[in-house]
């Protein structure tokens, strides 16, 4: 599979967001899938509102990834670690790849708050999507005055501030897909997925929305879209259906330990 070049992949008027649709191919979807669904119970963790597995290792409160081996199914067959590596998703993170990844499953309905990755990754986050779309919806904090921050890092750590409610971008994620999250959108601002059993784009072109003048239908990604029929659905005001939904969230930990000797790298 040729490898995509993640700058002409990026969300138009967001410099550090990436969307490349069609990232691995239905036969990996299917394959990876499976080796999900027939994963171990033990391996995963039961949240109130979805659960989760940790590949890699797990990434102490210091920010210390105790590494494990990658399960097989992401750098054998298929090479999503290198994959990322090849087009540059992480070319200045400490590793140049992913060392840690938390897949997420969400059935329909279920969700994400708003909420910052923080400081123990590298602010780079490569999120996958198998099995269902989505919508990811960026946030930024209110000041204490109640205005909404102009300038990324003008809003130190984010504890307490309360979040403006109106996504400052809206990505579409397809299945298969990869959004890539770096720089200030990342360090800066936060991210969600509302609790829904589908999603209904919003249908008003944005030029007529004083929101954000580079989206079309509500989101930023509508020119980046793989898929000709959810385009179609998008523009005929279609619902779109949720299914259970696997995400891939690739990430590197810049300081790791091996059998128990902390070094960093
Ligand atoms: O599932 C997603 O797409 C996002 C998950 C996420 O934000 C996280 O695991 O930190
Ligand atoms: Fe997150």
């Amino acid at each position: 599979m040729e490898v995509p070049d993640i700058y002409k992949h990026r969300i138009k008027g967001h410099t550090s967001t990436f969307y490349v649709p069609n990232f691995i191919t239905e036969a990996e979807e299917e394959y990876l899938t499976r080796k999900i669904v027939e994963s171990s119970q033990h391996k995963w963790k039961n949240l109130a509102n979805r659960r989760l597995q940790l590949w890699g290792g797990e990434v102490t409160p210091n920010g210390i990834l105790l590494s494990q081996p990658m399960p097989s199914f992401v750098d054998k067959y298929p090479d999503i670690i290198s994959r990322l590596r090849d087009m540059g998703a992480f070319q200045n993170s400490p590793h140049g790849a992913p060392n840690h990844i938390i897949l997420n499953e969400y059935l329909p309905g279920q969700g994400i708050m708003p909420h910052q990755d923080g400081p123990r990754y590298h602010p780079v986050v490569a999120t996958i999507s198998l099995g269902s779309h989505c919508v990811f919806h960026y946030y930024q904090y209110k000041t204490e005055d109640g205005h909404v921050t102009k300038e990324p890092s003008s809003v130190p750590d984010g504890e307490g501030k309360s979040i403006d409610s109106t996504p400052v971008l809206s990505v579409l994620l397809e299945r298969r897909s990869v959004v890539i999250s770096s720089g200030y959108m990342y360090t800066d601002r936060l991210h969600g997925i509302q609790e829904a059993e589908e999603d209904f784009i919003n249908c008003v072109p944005a030029a007529e929305t004083p929101m954000d003048s580079c989206s079309r239908f509500g989101i930023g990604n509508f020119d980046l879209l793989g898929d000709e029929d959810m385009k179609q659905a998008i523009e005929k005001g279609e619902p779109l259906k949720r299914e259970t939904r696997y995400s891939l969230t690739c990430r590197d930990v810049g300081r790791v330990s091996k059998a128990n000797h902390l070094f960093c790298t």
